[in-house]
């Protein structure tokens, strides 16, 4: 079989390791400067279930409640990474807010493949944002949700293949399964 283009949105507020994650899956590294992004896209293919797949994937400048998001991100976009950190409430706000936005937008959000994604979960001593809020919260949206950690490579591979699957469940490629898959 050919392999699918599928091209995918990170969103969320400054700082929560948009890049990071993107960069450990890409790259397998982790950078532990920070540098604000404007806007990268890189690309990755890969094999799911023996199917390949080429990602393209926009690593988005972060936005706040103030955000207006440029028509781009609503445009060609298969499917979208939400990310927060579990140290910081506001980024789970934020996301809620980029959420609502999209949902705003794009009218049915039931149809547009969404994955929940706590990351730095490696800062449990700091977390402000339980497991279980961001479980509720995607239980609510009917997505699934996965706590990562860009710095440990704790499922930021998994974040993708996550969000490859639920493109693929969303257009009816794949058989629907139940639940959410946390780790
Ligand atoms: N402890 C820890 N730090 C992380 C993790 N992911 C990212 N960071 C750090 O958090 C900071 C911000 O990471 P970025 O990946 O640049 O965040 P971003 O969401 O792309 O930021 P913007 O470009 O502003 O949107 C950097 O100093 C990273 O090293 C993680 O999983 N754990």
């Amino acid at each position: 079989m050919p392999a699918k283009q599928r091209k995918i949105a990170l969103m969320g507020f400054r700082s929560v390791g948009k890049s990071s994650l993107t960069i450990q899956f890409v790259e397998n590294q982790f950078v532990d400067s920070y540098d604000p992004t404007i806007e990268n896209t890189f690309q990755k293919t890969v094999k799911i279930d023996g199917q390949e797949f080429v990602l393209q994937l926009v690593d988005t400048a972060g936005q706040d409640e103030y955000s207006i998001l440029p028509q781009s991100y609503y445009m060609n976009i298969d499917g979208y990474i939400l990310v927060y950190s579990v140290n910081s409430q506001k980024s789970f706000e934020v996301v809620q807010f980029v959420y609502d936005k999209l949902l705003d937008m794009k009218g049915n959000i039931g149809s547009i493949p969404v994955v929940l994604v706590g990351n730095k979960c490696d800062l449990g001593f700091e977390r402000e944002v339980p497991v279980e809020a961001g479980k509720k919260m995607a239980e609510k949206w009917k997505v699934p949700f996965l706590e990562a950690s860009a710095k440990e490579n704790q499922s930021a591979s998994k974040v993708f293949e996550q969000i490859v699957n639920t493109i693929e469940r969303a257009s009816g490629n794949v058989p629907e399964k139940n639940g959410c898959i946390l780790s």
